[in-house]
C-alpha cells in the first residue's frame, strides 16, 4: 500500500469522521491477515508453518522471523502496517469501544498477535538491516532462516490489498525472488542431501576400513604367532637337522673311507705294497711290486731274453757264413736262403721291439698308478694317525669328514659348513708341543700374517679363505674354499705332458689371479707358485692357493723391487736366479711370479722342469743350478708352437731388470684370447 493511499485513508477517516471506517479498516486488516494466511497457504513451504501459531507465538520468534528479511520493500510494507495501525489507534481513541471490540471479535484472536508483531517489527528494523547478509550467523539464526522466508512471503499479500499496477509489479518481483530463493534453497537442499549421502557413504567406507583394519590386525597377530611358532620349531629342529645332516655326512664319509681302503688293498695286489725288512736290529720299509707289475716285468724280461737269443743266433749264422766263405755252394747253401734267414731274424727282432714298447707303456701306466697308490696309502696312514679323524664338529659349525692330505705342518680335511651348507677345506695347523714358546709365537705370527693377506683376496682364480679360529693352545684352523678337483701336481703326475691348448688355458687362469694381486692397492707377490699350489674346483677352474710365503709389496718400493728379508723355503725348481743371491740382499718384485709361471708352463708342455729337473733341492743349492740357468732349451718333442716358446723365453729372462713384471706380461698376445 502506498503512502498516498494511507494518507488518503487516514485523511478520509479523520475528515469525514465516518464511524464505520475503523470497522472497515479492521475488516480490511482482518481480511489482510486472513488473505495472507490463505495466500501463504498457496506458497510453497508455507504449509509447513502454522500461521496462527506463528503469529500467536512468542514475540521473539516473530521478531526473529522479521529481522532476517532480506528485502527493502518488505521494510516498506512493515512501515505501511505500522502507519496504518497507528492511524487505526488514533481513530480508536476517538471512536467508541464497541467498534474496537467488534474488531477484536472479527480478528478472532489474531489481533493479540498483530500488536506484538507491530511493536516487534518497528523495534527490529535496524536489527533486520544489520542481519542482512549475515546468513545464519548469530544464535539460532541459521535454523530460523526458513521461517524468516515464510514471514517474508506472508507480508506481500498485505500489500496486495492495494491492487494497483505498481504493487502488482512489486508483488511479481517478490514472487520471482521468492521463487529464486526457493530454487536456491532446493538446490542447497539437494546439495545438503547429496553431501549427507556422501557422509553416509564415507561413514560406511570408514566402518568397512575399520573392520578391515581390525581383520588385518587379527591376521597379522595370527601370522606373527605362526612365525613365532615356526621360529621356535625351527630352533628346536635346528640341532636335530644338524644332527641328521652330520650323521648322513658321516655315513657317506665312512663308506668312502671303507671304499678307499678296499681299493688300496686291491690295487696293492696288482701294483705292490710297503713291506718291512729287517737288517739286524734295524727295521726299514721297502716297496714290493704287486702281481701285475711283476707279470709285466716278467714279460719284459722274457722279451729281452728272446731278443738276445735271436740276436745271438743271427750273429752265429753270420759267422758261419763268413767261415764257409771258401767252401762249395752246396754246403754253404743258396745266397737267397741266407738273405731270407737274415730277414727272418730282423723281422723277429722288430716284432719283439714292438711288444717291448707296448709293455713299457703299460709299465709306465702302472708306475703312475703305483705313485697314486703310494700317495693314497700315505693319506690313509696319515688319516688313521690323525687326532681329527673321528668326525668332530669344530667351532660348532665345521663337520670334519675325510683327510685330503698332509703338508709340512698341517693337515687338510674335507669338511662341511653346517651354517652356510657348503663343503670347505679345513686346514689344521699344528704347533709342535716340543717347540719353544718363541718358536710357537713365531709360527703363529707367520700364520696370522698369511691369513691376513689371503683373506683380503677375493678372486675367481684364487682359493677363498673363509675363516680362522683356534682349536687349542697348539692348534688353529683356517677354513678354505673346497676344490674338489685334483691339484696341478697330481694332474701332472697322472699325465706329465698336457696338450698346448690345455696348458695355455691353465696358464691364463694363473695369470688372471696374479694380475688381480698386482692391481690392488696392496700388491702381493705369491713367491711359491708350483703345481701343488694350483687347485681345480669341480668345474676344472684353476685357483691359486697357499700364501704362506707371500710378500706384501711396500708402497714406497722402487723400480728394482723390494728387499727380500725372509727368504722362506720356496721350492727351488720354480724360483728365479735373484732369489739365490747370497752376496747381497736380493730385491724382489712380481717378476718372481712371472719366472715361476714360466717354469710351470714349460713343465706342463714338456713333462719336465727346465732347470734341475732330476736334482734334489739340496743339489740345486749346492750346484748353483738356478744361478747358472741363463738360457732355456726346448726338447724337440713334443711339438710346441713358437709363440709358446717365445712366451716361455720372456718369462725366463735371466736378468731381472729385463724380465717383464706381471702387469707388463699381462699384455702379451699369447695370454689374450680373441676370436679369429
Ligand atoms: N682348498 C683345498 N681344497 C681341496 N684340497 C685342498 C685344499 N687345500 C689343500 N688341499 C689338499 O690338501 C693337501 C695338503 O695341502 P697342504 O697345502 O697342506 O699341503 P702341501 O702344499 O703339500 O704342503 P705345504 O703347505 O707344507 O707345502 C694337498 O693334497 C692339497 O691338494
Amino acid at each position: 500500500m502506498s503512502d498516498d493511499m494511507l494518507v488518503h485513508f487516514s485523511s478520509n477517516s479523520s475528515n469525514q469522521s465516518d464511524q464505520s471506517l475503523p470497522t472497515k479498516i479492521a475488516k480490511l486488516e482482518a481480511r489482510m491477515v486472513g488473505k495472507a494466511s490463505s495466500t501463504a497457504a498457496q506458497q510453497p513451504g508455507w504449509s509447513s508453518v502454522p500461521s496462527t501459531g506463528k503469529f500467536g507465538g512468542a514475540a521473539e520468534d516473530l521478531a526473529e522471523a522479521c529481522s532476517s528479511s532480506d528485502s527493502d520493500d518488505d521494510n516498506g510494507e512493515e512501515f505501511l502496517i505500522q502507519a496504518n495501525t497507528q492511524k487505526r489507534l488514533k481513530l480508536q481513541e476517538d471512536d467508541n469501544s464497541n467498534v474496537f471490540e467488534h474488531l477484536e471479535v472479527m480478528t478472532d484472536g489474531r489481533q493479540t498477535s498483530s500488536e506484538p508483531v507491530e511493536i516487534k517489527i518497528s523495534n527490529d528494523v535496524n536489527r533486520k538491516k544489520h542481519g542482512r547478509g549475515r546468513g545464519n550467523s548469530g544464535s539460532g539464526r541459521g535454523r530460523g532462516s526458513r521461517s524468516n522466508d515464510q514471514t517474508r512471503t506472508q507480508i506481500p499479500p498485505t500489500t496486495a490489498l492495494t491492487s494497483n499496477g505498481q504493487t502488482d509489479l512489486y508483488h511479481k518481483d517478490g514472487r520471482l525472488k521468492d521463487q529464486l530463493r526457493n530454487d536456491n534453497f532446493s538446490s542447497l537442499e539437494e546439495e545438503v542431501a547429496s553431501l549427507r549421502a556422501k557422509v553416509v557413504a564415507l561413514e560406511e567406507d570408514l566402518r568397512k576400513s575399520k573392520q578391515e583394519t581390525s581383520e588385518y590386525q587379527n591376521l597379522c597377530r595370527q601370522l606373527e604367532k605362526e612365525l613365532k611358532d615356526l621360529t621356535d620349531q625351527e630352533q628346536q629342529m635346528k640341532p636335530k637337522r644338524t644332527k641328521i645332516i652330520s650323521d648322513l655326512l658321516i655315513s657317506v664319509s665312512k663308506a668312502e673311507r671303507q671304499e678307499a681302503r678296499l681299493k688300496v688293498r686291491q690295487d696293492s695286489l696288482r701294483l705292490g705294497n710297503v713291506g718291512v725288512i729287517r737288517a739286524g736290529t734295524v727295521l726299514s720299509e721297502t716297496w714290493e711290486d704287486g702281481q701285475a707289475l711283476k707279470d709285466l716285468n716278467a714279460q719284459l724280461r722274457q722279451l729281452i731274453e728272446t731278443k738276445e737269443a735271436i740276436e745271438r743266433q743271427r750273429k752265429l749264422f753270420k759267422k758261419k757264413q763268413s767261415d764257409k766263405g771258401d767252401t762249395t755252394d752246396a754246403e754253404a747253401g743258396l745266397p737267397e736262403d741266407v738273405l731270407i734267414h737274415d730277414e727272418i731274424y730282423k723281422s723277429r727282432l722288430a716284432s719283439i721291439k714292438r711288444e717291448e714298447e707296448v709293455i713299457l707303456r703299460e709299465r709306465d701306466r702302472y708306475e703312475l698308478e703305483k705313485g697314486r697308490l703310494i700317495r693314497e696309502m700315505k693319506r690313509i696312514r696319515d688319516e688313521d694317525g690323525s687326532r681329527f679323524n673321528n668326525f668332530q664338529i669344530l667351532h660348532h659349525r665345521y663337520a670334519l669328514l675325510n683327510l685330503l692330505g698332509k703338508g709340512g705342518f698341517s693337515e687338510v680335511y674335507k669338511a662341511f659348513d653346517l651354517v652356510e651348507h657348503r663343503y670347505v677345506a679345513c686346514k689344521l695347523h699344528g704347533l709342535n708341543p716340543q717347540w719353544s714358546e718363541e718358536k710357537k709365537q713365531s709360527y703363529m705370527r707367520h700364520a696370522i700374517r698369511e691369513y691376513n693377506i689371503h683373506k683380503s683376496l677375493v678372486h675367481h682364480h684364487i682359493v677363498r679363505l673363509w675363516d680362522i679360529f683356534e682349536i687349542d693352545q697348539n692348534t688353529f684352523c683356517t677354513v678354505l674354499e673346497y676344490c674338489s678337483g685334483k691339484d696341478l701336481d697330481a694332474v701332472l703326475k697322472a699325465t706329465p705332458i698336457l696338450p698346448e691348448k690345455e696348458a695355455r688355458v691353465i696358464l691364463v687362469q694363473i695369470f688372471q689371479g696374479l694380475i688381480y694381486m698386482n692391481k690392488r692397492t696392496q700388491k702381493i707377490i705369491h713367491y711359491d707358485l708350483k703345481p701343488g699350489n694350483v687347485l681345480f674346483d669341480e668345474l676344472g677352474i684353476a685357483k691359486v692357493t697357499d700364501f704362506g710365503l707371500s710378500k706384501i709389496v711396500e708402497d714406497d718400493v722402487g723400480s728394482q723391487g723390494m728387499e727380500l728379508t725372509s727368504q722362506g723355503a720356496g721350492t727351488y725348481w720354480y724360483l728365479p736366479p735373484e732369489c739365490f743371491e747370497l752376496s747381497k740382499t736380493p730385491y724382489i718384485s712380481s717378476k718372481v711370479d712371472v719366472w715361476s709361471a714360466g717354469i710351470l708352463f714349460y713343465q706342463m708342455l714338456f713333462g719336465r722342469r727346465p732347470f734341475g729337473h732330476d736334482q734334489t733341492q739340496e743339489r740345486i743349492l749346492r750346484e748353483d743350478t738356478i744361478i747358472k740357468a741363463r738360457k732355456v732349451d726346448f726338447p724337440t718333442r713334443p711339438a710346441v708352437s713358437n709363440e709358446a716358446k717365445d712366451f716361455i723365453r720372456r718369462c725366463l729372462t735371466y736378468n731381472q731388470i729385463e724380465r717383464p713384471d706381471v702387469l707388463t706380461i699381462a699384455q702379451d698376445p699369447y695370454l689374450t684370447y680373441s676370436k679369429k
